[in-house]
């Protein structure tokens, strides 16, 4: 659909495995190089998080409307609050002559690898189950719930990316973080050459 030289990459990850983390150091050590595609959530915003930038923070009843007049390249339920990616959120990246990131949930993922984007898609996966949960505890953003919530889910989607490995260009462990990184960057660097 948007043609250009810059490829879209995909992030996806269970939560809590670092894939925030992983794209703010991309975006402060590249900041004129890659475009956050800004999504859009009825989640109520976290402490710091701000609307255009982080997400635009919407009402349920616009994002039915968007919906409704298929504006979305990728839209999912994730615990009991709307999130989607818009045609325009993508288009105004690449048209910004910059990559285009994507932290999407697998579902998503689908979405933008059937789409004509051609994105390059990666998997970040934590070593160990319990890692995980205890940095979801760590972060503090969550009630012990939700956790208990995520953490079944996080079980399903590493499932999911095992047995649907053609969905992904790459599989990262986040360990170390400055390790896993680096391979992050890496993989730009093979799939957008002479770019960084
Ligand atoms: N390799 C690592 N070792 C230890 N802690 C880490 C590592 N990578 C990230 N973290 C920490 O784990 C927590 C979760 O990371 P982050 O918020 O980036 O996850 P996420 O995948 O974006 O989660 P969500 O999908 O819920 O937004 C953060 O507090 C972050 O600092």
């Amino acid at each position: 659909m948007y043609y250009n030289r810059f490829r879209v990459f995909v992030i996806c990850g269970p939560s809590g495995v670092g894939k925030g983390t992983i794209i703010s150091r991309l975006m402060s050590d590249y900041p004129n190089k890659f475009g956050f595609s800004v999504s859009h959530t009825t989640r109520p915003p976290r402490v710091g998080e701000q609307n255009g930038k982080d997400y635009h923070f919407v009402s349920k009843d616009f994002f039915k409307g968007m919906l409704e007049n298929n504006l979305f390249l990728e839209h999912a339920n994730v615990y009991d609050k709307m999130y989607g990616t818009s045609f325009e959120a993508v288009k105004n990246v690449l048209d910004d002559n910059k990559c285009c990131i994507l932290d999407l949930d697998i579902q998503g993922t689908k979405s933008v690898r059937k789409s004509t984007l051609d994105p390059v898609c990666i998997f970040i996966k934590p070593p160990t189950i319990q890692s995980l949960e205890d940095r979801l505890l760590a972060r503090h953003t969550e009630t012990i719930d939700e956790i208990r919530n995520r953490m079944v889910k996080a079980e399903a989607i590493i499932t999911e990316a095992e047995v649907t490995k053609d969905l992904f260009d790459q599989v990262i462990i986040n360990d170390d973080l400055d390790a896993c990184y680096s391979k992050f960057v890496e993989v730009i660097k093979r799939y957008q050459p002479n770019f960084l």
